[in-house]
């Protein structure tokens, strides 16, 4: 069975909800949403009213990968997601015949890095599922300090198996099997009507160049500290803060670090070509809104580079090198160091450790905490 245990997610950690050393007592008041990796609930936990997103085990569910990745202008770019694509094509076909993924050698994508990388699929769990993706994200921003970036997230919390009656009771469609480790993230409550992909929202939040600036500037920020969030949308993103990191990869990261099939400028320009389509696409600001084209200002848009006068002549490829140039933080070259040069001390002063090599990385990792885990449960038996 898949080891889905907080333990297993490397750094950086996210620390737990404070109960104040209380048990943990959750009263589910009302769903808000969901989306493909999680139901996000109002809830009410020792008093305080939160939002509590409960991912699912998959990583990826059926019919989930629409997303405007799949846009790209660059046949370079659309290559380097193939790869992603494969892995998530085994997810869905696993999903359909109602398992829960699991990879084994023989189906994974034929890209021999993936297997040499990932030793066993409870090394692959912290990397591809929505709830340690978002924990890593969050942890990264807390540890320099830029929570400020996105919505504000109080930890995690482990659910026990009082949770599990209300979740398999209201929740049924997922695979909240008994047996496993289930958790979820503890969220700021939106609550001004956070509604999806709504272009009234879209004006309200972008109505401000500030708000816009902040929408650009932060994800600069997450690109140099490592984060490559994945699904930027407008319904992912609420005043200008980031929302939602279920499909986030944070650095050290076997897709971003590996240089193979998606490496080089890949994940975070495809950030980038997320945004810009917010802005530029069929139902983008400035189709909404002509006549204030703020945007074209801010972001590397491939329209308006072209009519810089120094742009002219250049082909689309050379374009797009100047396009991805624009942005100066790459999530695969976030090290410590440079993080720490460009946004001061992390928040935890015992950390020593600079920019591992995601191989050693999962080595380091894999080991202890699962293989102990396995030791008992081979000791029970
Ligand atoms: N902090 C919040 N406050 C209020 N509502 C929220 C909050 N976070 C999420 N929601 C609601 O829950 C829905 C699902 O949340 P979210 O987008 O984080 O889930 P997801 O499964 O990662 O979605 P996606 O399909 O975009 O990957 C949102 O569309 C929104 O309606």
């Amino acid at each position: 069975m898949l080891e889905c245990d907080v333990a297993c997610i490397p750094e950086p950690k996210l620390h737990p909800f404070d109960t104040g050393g209380a048990p943990l007592e959750i009263d589910f008041i009302k769903k808000l949403g969901e989306g493909i990796h999680s139901h996000v609930w109002k809830a009410r936990i020792h008093g305080k009213i939160y939002a509590l997103k409960l991912a699912e085990l998959a990583a990826y569910r059926h019919g989930s990968w629409r997303s405007r990745s799949l846009s790209f202008h660059s046949e370079r770019w659309r290559q380097s997601e193939f790869s992603i694509i494969s892995v998530l094509l085994i997810h869905r076909a696993r999903l359909l015949t109602g398992s829960c993924p699991q990879f084994t050698d023989e189906q994974d994508p034929g890209d021999p890095s993936f297997r040499e990388m990932f030793g066993s699929e409870d090394a692959r769990w912290p990397y591809i599922h929505a709830f340690p993706n978002e924990y890593r994200a969050f942890a990264r921003l807390k540890e320099f300090g830029q929570e400020h970036l996105a919505v504000a997230c109080y930890g995690w919390i482990e659910l026990d198996e009082s949770h599990y009656d209300f979740m398999d009771r209201h929740i049924s469609k997922y695979a909240w099997h008994r047996g496993r480790k289930r958790y979820a993230i503890v969220k700021e409550l939106l609550d001004f009507g956070y509604t999806r992909c709504c272009h009234e929202e879209i004006r309200r939040v972008f109505a401000s160049l500030k708000l816009v600036k902040r929408t650009f500037q932060g994800l600069k920020t997450m690109h140099n500290l490592g984060i490559f969030v994945g699904d930027i949308k407008e319904d992912n993103i609420s005043e200008g803060k980031y929302v939602d990191f279920s499909r986030s990869w944070t650095a050290p990261h076997p897709y971003t670090a590996n240089p193979g099939k998606l490496s080089g400028e890949g994940p975070p320009s495809w950030d980038a070509d997320n945004l810009e389509e917010m802005v530029h696409g069929e139902d983008g600001w400035n189709a909404f809104f002509p006549a204030e084209k703020i945007w074209d200002r801010l972001l590397p848009s491939l329209e308006y580079l072209a009519k810089l006068r120094s742009s002219k002549g250049l082909s689309e490829g050379q374009i797009q090198g100047r396009c991805y140039n624009a942005w100066s933080g790459h999530p695969e070259d976030f090290t410590y160091q440079k993080a720490r040069k460009l946004f001061g001390q992390v928040t935890d002063p015992g950390r020593k450790s600079e920019h591992l090599k995601t191989t050693e990385y999962i080595e380091r990792w894999k080991c202890e905490a699962c293989e102990r885990r396995r030791e008992m449960q081979r000791a029970k038996r």
